[in-house]
């Protein structure tokens, strides 16, 4: 077994947020990535190829379906990626005896409650994505034991397309934007999550499983929305409106804000604010 590191999915928005920290922590010789066009996840014997060459310790996955309102009308495709693709790499990680690293959404949740979700409660998916996200979450768990699935919620960074890149691109263009304030939730900053990825496996992490991870708080889209434009300092006016003023083909859960114990006592994390780190994201998108 050599100590490579597979990443699948490199080219999306969370695989160059791993590039990017595994840089700065000298990482960067581990790392395997591989995008799209040089690992399909749909395919088995370009993968077996990828799992025979490198023999690798562990696998990450950021290959995914992420269209969400898409996905209504795309099921079999976003099936295919979000489960199949997923199951291919865990009977190769459980056959090579490769730790996976894999990442899911606060989708999982209906969204009806209001008190913070743990890994424990119950998933009732009310979105095709999140119903094919929670598939690959289950194929993982039936094939292989050396695993650890982290779910996480909107996610953003300087890198691919996210909500804070979408606010300050249409926030330039318009004196207004109309933003939903009755989802709540928590942003997550896709370079934290990746640190903590990387965590996991610098710290040769034995407590496989899942886990809850965002940044701390709790927000609404709306708040975002205006902390987004306060830190770019752009005069945008922002009207709070609620989901049935934004009709979208795919129903997102009214409140899915994780609870992340389990995160912060099992891998030994601390969790910054996401108002910090959206300040960070900010930094570096202007600079
Ligand atoms: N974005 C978000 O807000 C959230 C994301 N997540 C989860 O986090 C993970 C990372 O998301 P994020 O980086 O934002 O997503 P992106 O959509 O930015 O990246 C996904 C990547 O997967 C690639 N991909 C799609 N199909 C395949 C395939 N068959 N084989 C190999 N690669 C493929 C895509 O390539 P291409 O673009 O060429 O299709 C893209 O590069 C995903 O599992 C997602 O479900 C969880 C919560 C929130
Ligand atoms: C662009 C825009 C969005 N919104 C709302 C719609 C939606 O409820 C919310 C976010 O919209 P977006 O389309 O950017 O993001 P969305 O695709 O809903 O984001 C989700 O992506 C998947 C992959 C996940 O796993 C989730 O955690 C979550 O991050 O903001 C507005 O109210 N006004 C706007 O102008």
């Amino acid at each position: 077994m050599s100590s490579s590191i597979l990443v699948f999915g490199a080219s999306g928005q969370l695989g160059q947020c791993l590039a990017h920290v595994a840089a700065e922590r000298n990482m960067t010789g581990r790392l395997v990535m591989l995008a799209e066009e040089q690992a399909n996840i749909l395919n088995p014997e370009g993968l077996r190829a990828a799992f025979a060459q490198y023999q690798p310790q562990y696998c990450i996955n950021c290959a995914a379906y992420t269209a969400v309102d898409k996905a209504e009308d795309e099921v079999d495709i976003a099936r295919r990626v979000n489960r199949d693709g997923v199951e291919n790499l865990a009977r190769l990680c459980a056959e090579f005896g490769t730790t996976l690293l894999h990442v899911s959404t606060d989708f999982v949740f209906a969204g009806a409650g209001n008190q913070p979700l743990l890994e424990t409660d119950e998933t009732v998916p009310i979105s095709a994505y999140g119903l094919t996200k929670l598939e690959g979450e289950q194929v993982i768990a039936a094939h292989t034991d050396k695993y650890f699935i982290l779910r996480t919620s909107w996610l953003y960074s300087e890198f691919a397309g996210n909500f804070v890149k979408t606010m300050l691109r249409f926030g330039r263009e318009r004196a207004e934007m109309r933003v939903i304030w009755d989802q709540a939730g928590t942003p997550t900053y896709a370079i934290d999550l990746a640190a903590v990825l990387l965590h996991i496996i610098e710290t040769e992490s034995p407590n496989y499983g899942l886990y809850h991870y965002s940044n701390e708080g709790v927000t609404s889209w709306y708040d975002f929305a205006v902390a987004i434009f306060e830190l770019a300092g752009l005069l945008t006016r922002v009207v709070p409106i609620r989901t049935a003023e934004y009709p979208t083909r795919a129903t997102r859960p009214a409140y899915s804000v994780l609870d992340k114990t389990k995160a912060k006592n099992q891998l030994g994390i601390s969790i910054p604010h996401w108002r910090l780190s959206l300040q960070e994201c900010m930094r570096r998108l202007a600079g």
